[in-house]
């Protein structure tokens, strides 16, 4: 049980953390989805109440350097943990850096098993060096000692970014990796992309919003079937030419050929690692993998196989079963603590975006704490651009009926709207993104001062607040050679906002800003809102009581 605090017995009402998915503080307004939208209720809770910033980058949620943008999973964890763990990102590069990841059993087995059969090792996974799924040198890292360990043939099965990455900047991966590829390969090593495409079209799909994704990734990656082109290379210009505009995260499937026949087929007896690193959108092509009883799609053959993940992606369903780096151990989360101190507790967002608030906020844990209620909303399976105000309205109304309900002492959701739409690229839709996000959150916040609540508003990492990638020199929008302006479809290196939202307190509390003020300091905070202290685990609360 957490302890009564002695300086404030709480507030008497719910206490809800809202998460604006995507939502920095950019240093200008350049190029700003957020600066440009119209938001009548946004605005008024800068201006009137208690508001802070936050670190959401870097080594603040547990990046390798503050270099890396935030993100998702990070974002969420630290919220929910009130902790900073190094992350999956870090854990895995020093894994490699220290050689500790060759000596564990999970990549000696993949070795092994290649060796046991045809001698094939297959790498899945995000192709760039974005961070927050994967990075590209851990790839090449692993290329390079399963030559060293006498595996005869490599197949890499690239799924382009321009997502975490400049938008279509796949050529800048693909490129010097088949050079790469064509170095290391000798009369008895062969390694070669074998398929590939848009991360968004294919294989990593998320939280069950759109199998067809992996289905379409399975018949290229493990049947071989699909549109063929000689090398990567030429299939990235090929598909490009073929679907004129299209952003490299869009991208349909290809296959390498060779004669009329894929290069790169997953058969029995072959090794396969899936090399993200991040689990939301590793685990229903690692369910297909390693599943008896698959009823998601046909999957023709499932080829008997040695599977391993990056890392563990779920630690409820030990998914998957071998992984070559442990998972940061993130233990004593809120939904742990509010759980044995009996507090009820509602999650809600949109498919999108619902592991998110339940499985990442619990520490990468699908199971739910005692206590627990958790409401998805069914996410539009459409470009976001075309409905960029996504469920935003029945997320509001889920979250004002659990708290009209009067069943929970905490509430949770997360809005996907400025980052599922920032993404795309599209700063018009940004923008009603960020419009459909302030109404809806009008609407929750009359719930909350109806039940004599308190709301804190915050978000996970930027996006919307820079939709174009920006000159360096003028930190003005930067420019295509026709003029246009060159979209940033990545997350952003900002601040995010922390408001509290309180006409209860009679001005009793607000919020101290720190100069390391970072997302773990959330979790402490809510604690105290609902009037006991923190877990000695979790970093400081950034309420001030007065
Ligand atoms: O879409 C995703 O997978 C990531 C970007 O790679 O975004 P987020 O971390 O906001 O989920
Ligand atoms: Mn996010
Ligand atoms: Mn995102």
């Amino acid at each position: 049980m957490l302890q009564k605090l002695s300086s404030f017995a709480g507030v008497q009402g719910p206490v809800v953390v809202i998460v604006m998915d995507g939502y920095g503080l950019p240093k200008s307004d350049a190029g700003s989805a957020i600066a440009a939208a119209r938001k009548p209720t946004l605005d008024r809770l800068f201006a009137s109440y208690p508001n802070i910033r936050l670190r959401a980058h870097g080594t603040a949620v547990g990046m390798p350097s503050d270099d890396d943008m935030g993100n998702s999973e990070v974002g969420h964890n630290a919220i929910g943990a009130g902790q900073v763990y190094s992350q999956g990102a870090a854990l895995v590069a020093n894994a490699i850096a220290s050689g500790a990841i060759w000596q564990g059993a999970a990549w000696q087995e993949i070795v092994a098993g290649a060796k046991s059969g045809r001698g094939v090792v297959h790498f899945i996974g995000l192709f760039s060096d974005g961070n927050v799924h994967s990075h590209i040198d851990h790839l090449k890292a692993m290329v390079v000692q399963a030559k060293a360990e006498g595996v005869k043939t490599v197949r890499i099965h690239a799924l382009l970014d321009g997502r975490d990455v400049p938008e279509t900047s796949a050529l800048d991966y693909v490129v010097p990796f088949e050079a790469f590829l064509g170095e290391v390969s000798d009369a008895g090593f062969d390694a070669r992309i074998a398929s590939g495409g848009g991360r968004q079209y294919i294989t990593m799909d998320r939280y069950d919003a759109n199998w067809a994704m992996v289905d379409k990734g399975w018949k290229v990656h493990v049947l071989g079937e699909g549109p063929q082109f000689p090398n990567a290379t030429a299939a990235v210009n090929g598909l490009r030419e073929q679907n004129p505009g299209t952003i490299d995260q869009d991208l349909p499937e290809f296959v390498i050929g060779e004669n009329g026949k894929a290069i790169g087929t997953i058969e029995d007896g072959d090794s396969v690692v899936f090399f993200n690193f991040r689990g939301d959108r590793a685990i229903e092509i690692t369910r297909a993998f390693e599943e008896a009883a698959f009823n998601k799609f046909d999957r023709v053959r499932q080829p008997r196989v040695t599977y391993a993940g990056m890392l563990q992606y779920d630690g409820d369903l030990k998914l998957p079963a071998r992984f070559l780096v442990a998972p940061p151990a993130i233990k004593d989360t809120t939904g742990e603590w509010f759980a044995k101190s009996g507090i009820a507790q509602f999650a809600c967002s949109e498919t999108q975006k619902f592991g998110h608030v339940t499985y990442f906020w619990n520490g990468n844990r699908s199971g739910k704490f005692d206590g627990e209620t958790w409401q998805e909303i069914p996410s539009d399976v459409v470009p976001f651009e075309q409905r960029p105000w996504m469920k935003a309205a029945e997320i509001a109304d889920a979250m004002i009926a659990a708290l009209q309900s009067g069943q929970y002492r905490t509430l949770r959701c997360n809005f996907a709207n400025g980052d599922m739409v920032g993404h795309t690229g599209n700063f018009f839709a940004a923008t009603l993104a960020v419009e459909a996000v302030d109404l809806s959150l009008a609407r929750v916040l009359q719930a909350v001062d109806a039940a004599g609540g308190a709301a804190l508003i915050t978000a996970d990492h930027g996006n919307a607040d820079e939709m174009y990638e920006l000159d360096k020199k003028t930190k003005q929008p930067a420019q295509n050679s026709d003029g246009s302006f060159k979209a940033k479809t990545a997350h952003t290196l900002n601040p995010v906002p922390l408001i509290l939202y309180d006409n209860v307190s009679g001005g009793k509390l607000g919020l101290k800003q720190t100069a390391t003020a970072g997302l773990s300091n959330i979790a402490a905070t809510v604690a105290n809102l609902l009037g006991l202290e923190k877990h000695a685990a979790w970093d400081e609360s950034v309420l001030d009581i007065k």
